[in-house]
C-alpha cells in the first residue's frame, strides 16, 4: 500500500512528546452517541450513525476533543462490509461508508485545530484521526469480543480475509493511524499482525485487549503468549487494553511493562458488563469521572503512555482524564 511513512519517530511518537509523555485518547464513541438520542440497537450497532446521522458523529467527535482528546477514534468499531452487505448496501456503498468514517473524524479534528490553534497557550494538541477495527467478535454482535470464542470454522485467514478489505479503506482514506480494538484472543491479534505485514501498511497501529478476568484476553489466553507474537510485529506501534473495567487497569498495566516495550495504551469502560445477549450494560463495581481523574495519573506513572475511555465513559470522563494528565504545564503546541 505504500502510505503514511513508517519512521522510528511517527506520528504516535510526535504525539506523545507533545503531549509531555502521555496523550489521551477519546471516551465511549457509541455510549455518546445514546446520550445525544440515537438510537444503535442494530447489528450494525454505532456504525448505523453512518446511514442514518452522520452530523451526529461529527458532534460527538467534536464533544471529545473539547473535552481534551488528543486521539479520535473513528465511528467504524462495527462498520464492516459483510454488515454493510447484509443490510442490503453494495461493496461500493460499504467501502464508502467506511472511508466516511475517516473523513468524518478528519473534517471534524482540522476545523476544531483550526480554531484552537489560533488562541495562543490553548491546552490542545493536533489531534490524531485512529480508524477504528472492532474485532470479528464486534461484527458477529453475540458478545464474543468479551468471550473470544469464534467456534471452531474460524481460522487465522478467515480472520485476515475478514479484516482485509477494510483496513486497505481506512488506511487509503486517509487515517493518522489503526485502532484494533476489544481484541479478545491471540488468533485475531495475530491475524491483526499478519495483515499489517502482507498490506505493507505504513501508518502506525495499536492493538488493544479485552480482559474479563484482569490476568488474560477474554479467551482465557495469557497476555504472554499474546504479547509474544505482537512483540515481534514492528508495524505494531502500541498495545494495550480497552472496554476492561478500570480497576483492572493497575494490574495489567504492570504486568505489560514486563511484557513488552512498546507504548502501552488503557482505555476501559466503566466498570459496567455488557450484556451480550440482552444488548444491555449491567451495573457493577465502576468508576465515576472523579475516580477517573485519580487515576489516570497512577496509569501514567505506572507506565501509560496513552489513556482514555471506552464504552459508559463520555467527555466529562476524558475531560477528567485530560485535566489530570496536563496538570503541571502543557507543551508548546505548534
Ligand atoms: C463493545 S460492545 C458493547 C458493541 C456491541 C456488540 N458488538 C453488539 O453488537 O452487540
Ligand atoms: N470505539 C468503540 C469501542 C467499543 S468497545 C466505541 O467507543 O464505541
Ligand atoms: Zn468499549
Amino acid at each position: 500500500m505504500g502510505y503514511g511513512g513508517r519512521r522510528a519517530g511517527g506520528v504516535l511518537e510526535d504525539l506523545l512528546e507533545k503531549a509531555g509523555g502521555c496523550a489521551v485518547i477519546d471516551g465511549g464513541f457509541a455510549t455518546q452517541l445514546e446520550k445525544h438520542g440515537a438510537s444503535i440497537n442494530d447489528p450494525l450497532w454505532s456504525a448505523l450513525c453512518l446511514i442514518k446521522d452522520p452530523a451526529l458523529i461529527k458532534l460527538v467527535h467534536w464533544e471529545y476533543l473539547e473535552a481534551g482528546a488528543d486521539v479520535l477514534v473513528t465511528s467504524s468499531y462495527q462498520a464492516t462490509i459483510p454488515g454493510f452487505l447484509s443490510r442490503g448496501l453494495s461493496i461500493e456503498e460499504g467501502e464508502s461508508l467506511l472511508e466516511k468514517s475517516v473523513k468524518l473524524a478528519v473534517e471534524t479534528r482540522d476545523r476544531f485545530w483550526n480554531n484552537a490553534k489560533k488562541v495562543p497557550e490553548n491546552s490542545y494538541n493536533r489531534a490524531l484521526v485512529a480508524a477504528s477495527i472492532g474485532s470479528y467478535g464486534a461484527y458477529l454482535a453475540d458478545g464474543s469480543e468479551y468471550s473470544g470464542y469464534y467456534g471452531m470454522d474460524i481460522d487465522l485467514a478467515k480472520l485476515k480475509d475478514f479484516h482485509r478489505r477494510r483496513l486497505q479503506v481506512l488506511v487509503k482514506a486517509g487515517a493518522d493511524i489503526l485502532a484494533f480494538e476489544t481484541i479478545p484472543n491471540k488468533l485475531e491479534a495475530q491475524a491483526c499482525a499478519e495483515l499489517l505485514e502482507e498490506e505493507n501498511v505504513e501508518i502506525q497501529s495499536w492493538i488493544c485487549f479485552s480482559s474479563m478476568d484482569g490476568e488474560n484476553a477474554p479467551s482465557g489466553e495469557s497476555f504472554e503468549e499474546c504479547l509474544e507474537i505482537l512483540n515481534k510485529a514492528d508495524r505494531v506501534s502500541a498495545v494495550g487494553i480497552n472496554c476492561a473495567p478500570p480497576h483492572f487497569m493497575e494490574s495489567l498495566i504492570c504486568k505489560f511493562k514486563k511484557l513488552t516495550d512498546k507504548p502501552i495504551a488503557v482505555y476501559p469502560n466503566s466498570g459496567e458488563v455488557w450484556d451480550g445477549r440482552a444488548k444491555r450494560w449491567l451495573p457493577s463495581q465502576c468508576f465515576g469521572d472523579d475516580k477517573f481523574e485519580l487515576y489516570a495519573t497512577r496509569w501514567r506513572d505506572l507506565g501509560a503512555k496513552l489513556i482514555g475511555g471506552c464504552c459508559r465513559t463520555t467527555p466529562s470522563t476524558i475531560q477528567a482524564i485530560s485535566k489530570a494528565l496536563k496538570k503541571g504545564g502543557k507543551v508548546e503546541n505548534s
